[in-house]
């Protein structure tokens, strides 16, 4: 059987979170980590999770190509690029220099563009993106260490990093349904157009958008264009294509993302009274064995009640932290730590595991071993339960309610 969807993610969390908007959409997915060396069977769509949103672009390109290569060999019809709902990416790249490779290997002549997911509140309107109820520019984004995110105007942002003409198909357009949007991506390539931000404020423009595109062999969005593709091929939304086998093992989660949100629900965690080890960077840094320390206190905890290890901070400690030993050290430091401390977790009989922070997913995923995971069940928008082996939760740092990492567990049970 032909895959009908090829798709590649720029990091580890946003492919998941692409993988469960096609899986609650009907499509059966595998998320592979970087480009599998075998075939997959048994499913519709194939996800494969690349770390290349902040390389230098060149290597992002050459990384995406890959992927493309390895998916058209699978018959692939159509392919789509996953970047982040909130557009990270600056004037070199990579979004634009990826989309650009991508469509001339594919020959492909226009491609829509767009980040909206309204379910995770990220909207696009006259070609400006939303994270809530403020601008993008405005959202903590703008203070983002590799990304910042200063202009909400994606028409701008995507013009300055891509050689082709970028312009706009509008809400007025998307709301009059496929055979609008279609007329106007014919006017907009007349035009000698080669990209357009797309319009989206709910999941009826995702929907129309989806429909409109049904034979353009790429697409670059956020994972919000996901709920519109199955359609295409007479699939409908169904909880079958979630389905995972039964959970089982102890719980755990480990945390490395020192975001608003993570932080939100490591304090919720804490205050219910559930037992949590902190991983001090500036131990790590000064030789002290802070991974085996934690296994010892994890071992005779291990069971029925989760376990959280966590470095998760304020960004105030975050920045006294990285003043003293470096951004760069302290954030490998930290992954290498919580990696070592994920693997000995499974080791000694987690098999229920969050892992929240997108590097910090990378280093734990790959940690563990994993090449492939089966996507089940949503928890909240843009993060379900996998299945590799063990049941396996990557949180993107901004998702998730504040009792995510209780409620999570329940819903395996
Ligand atoms: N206390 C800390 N001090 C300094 N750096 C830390 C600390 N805790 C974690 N880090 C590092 O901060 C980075 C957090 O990035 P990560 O991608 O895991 O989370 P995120 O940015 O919130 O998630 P996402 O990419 O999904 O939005 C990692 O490199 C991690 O090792
Ligand atoms: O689109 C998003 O916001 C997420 O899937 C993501 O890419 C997190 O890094």
């Amino acid at each position: 059987m032909k895959l009908l969807l090829g798709c590649i993610a720029d990091d580890f969390t946003g492919a998941t979170d692409l993988a469960n908007n096609l899986v609650r959409a009907g499509m059966r997915v595998v998320q592979t980590i970087g480009i599998p060396d075998a075939p997959v069977a048994g499913v519709d769509a194939v996800v494969v999770a690349l770390k290349s949103r902040t390389i230098p672009a060149a290597q992002a390109v050459s990384q995406s190509i890959g992927a493309l290569r390895w998916l058209q060999a699978q018959g692939c019809g159509q392919f789509y690029f996953k970047v982040c709902s909130t557009f990270d990416s600056t004037p070199q790249g990579n979004i634009g220099p990826v989309a650009e490779a991508l469509m001339d290997a594919l020959k492909a002549d226009f491609c829509c563009v767009t980040p909206a997911f309204p379910e995770n509140g990220r909207t696009v309107f006259k070609g400006h993106l939303f994270v809530g109820d403020v601008l993008l520019s405005d959202s903590g984004m703008r203070n983002h260490p590799l990304t910042p995110m200063t202009d909400a105007n994606l028409v701008r942002v995507m013009q300055a990093q891509s050689r082709g003409k970028v312009g706009l198909i509008d809400h007025d357009v998307v709301r009059r349904g496929p055979e609008a949007i279609r007329g106007r991506i014919a006017k907009l390539g007349g035009e000698g157009g080669r990209f357009a931000i797309v319009d989206a404020i709910d999941n009826q423009d995702l929907l129309a958008l989806g429909r409109a595109i049904a034979d353009a062999p790429l697409v670059v969005a956020g994972s919000g264009v996901a709920i519109g593709l199955p359609q295409n091929h007479g699939l409908a939304p169904s909880t079958e294509a979630a389905r995972l086998p039964a959970a089982s093992g102890a719980k755990a989660v480990v945390s490395g993302s020192c975001s608003a949100a993570t932080n939100g629900q490591v304090q919720h965690f804490l205050q219910q009274g559930l037992d949590a080890f902190a991983v001090d960077p500036l131990r790590i840094a000064a030789g002290q064995d802070v991974a085996g320390e934690a296994l010892v206190w994890a071992r005779s905890r291990l069971g029925d009640k989760p376990v959280l290890v966590y470095s998760s901070a304020p960004p105030e400690v975050v920045r006294g932290i990285q003043q003293s030993i470096g951004a760069g050290e302290a954030g490998e430091m930290v992954e290498k730590t919580l990696a070592k401390i994920a693997r000995g977790l499974v080791d000694a009989g987690v098999g229920q595991l969050i892992v929240a922070g997108g590097e910090t997913s990378g280093a734990v995923v790959q940690a563990l071993g994993v090449r492939q995971m089966r996507i089940g069940p949503q928890i909240d928008p843009g993060v379900p339960w996998c299945h590799a082996g063990l049941h396996l939760a990557l949180k993107s740092g901004n998702f998730g309610t504040p009792d995510f990492f209780t409620k999570a567990f329940t819903q395996l049970q």
